[in-house]
């Protein structure tokens, strides 16, 4: 068994708990409250922004020209096609991208965050990777799977959400979709089987924190006495 396969075989009980979340039904089902749609921007812009950080130390401790395409291309993903899933969201919203940005960071984005950043300090390539997996893994099974279930209909305001991130029309699970995987595969035979249990984990808790971050926009879990996330007061959509 391949360590990726191992990895998924671990982290779908979790998926499947994303997939039963209300935020995700909602996504399916075309109806989210506009609150929880604002707060999972506000918080997902700061997430990308550390998952950003992270790609970029991927890519400082590639050595293969085959990893740091595959880093670069989540890279030009993020920056130009992911901000098209938040205006999706926006839209819906009826608020502008730009007044989603600049708020503070909360609890549980902060751990998430961290959770990526900690394997920077110390850790090899496959530590880093295997914390950033579950955010395109998780992504791109919630897409494929919300498609075979029939949700991108062209009534559903969420649709371009969907198509986005549903990799292609084969439902197949093969890792060759996410290419973190096969950077996984690559590092995995390096290392002894009591770090790579090390890893497993590590990629455990980002799928629990990719759980926790739809759980915390829903409900819009934020600081309990410290001041957190405002949400603009909605206006009238706009085109940017
Ligand atoms: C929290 C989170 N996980 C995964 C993705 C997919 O890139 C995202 N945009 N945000």
């Amino acid at each position: 068994m391949t360590f990726s396969t191992e990895l998924i075989e671990a982290g779908t009980p979790v998926l499947n708990h994303i997939m039963a979340h209300p935020f995700v039904k909602g996504i399916g089902d075309g109806k989210l409250s506009k609150q929880a749609l604002m707060f999972y921007v506000i918080q997902d812009y700061n997430y990308l922004n550390e998952f950003l950080h992270s790609d970029a130390v991927a890519l400082l401790k590639s050595t293969s020209r085959e990893d740091m395409q595959i880093i670069s291309q989540q890279i030009d993903f993020l920056l130009n096609s992911e901000s098209e899933a938040h205006r999706n969201f926006c839209e819906v919203a009826g608020t502008s991208y730009a007044s989603l940005q600049g708020q503070p960071m909360t609890p549980t984005t902060k751990l998430y965050t961290n959770h990526m950043l900690e394997t920077l300090k110390s850790g090899d390539l496959i530590d880093i990777i295997a914390a950033m997996t579950p955010c395109p893994w998780t992504y791109g099974e919630i897409g494929d799977r919300l498609v075979e279930q029939g949700k991108n209909t062209a009534d559903n305001v969420f649709t371009p959400w969907i198509e986005l991130y549903a990799n292609d029309d084969d439902a197949d699970e093969t890792p060759e979709q996410f290419p973190f995987f096969d950077i996984l595969d690559r590092e995995a035979p390096k290392y002894s089987r009591e770090r790579l249990d090390q890893v497993k984990r590590s990629f455990l808790e980002s799928c629990e924190f990719e759980w926790d971050f739809w759980e915390q926009s829903f409900y819009q879990k934020d600081w309990q006495f410290l001041p957190g996330v405002v949400l603009p007061v909605n206006t009238a959509a706009k085109a940017k």
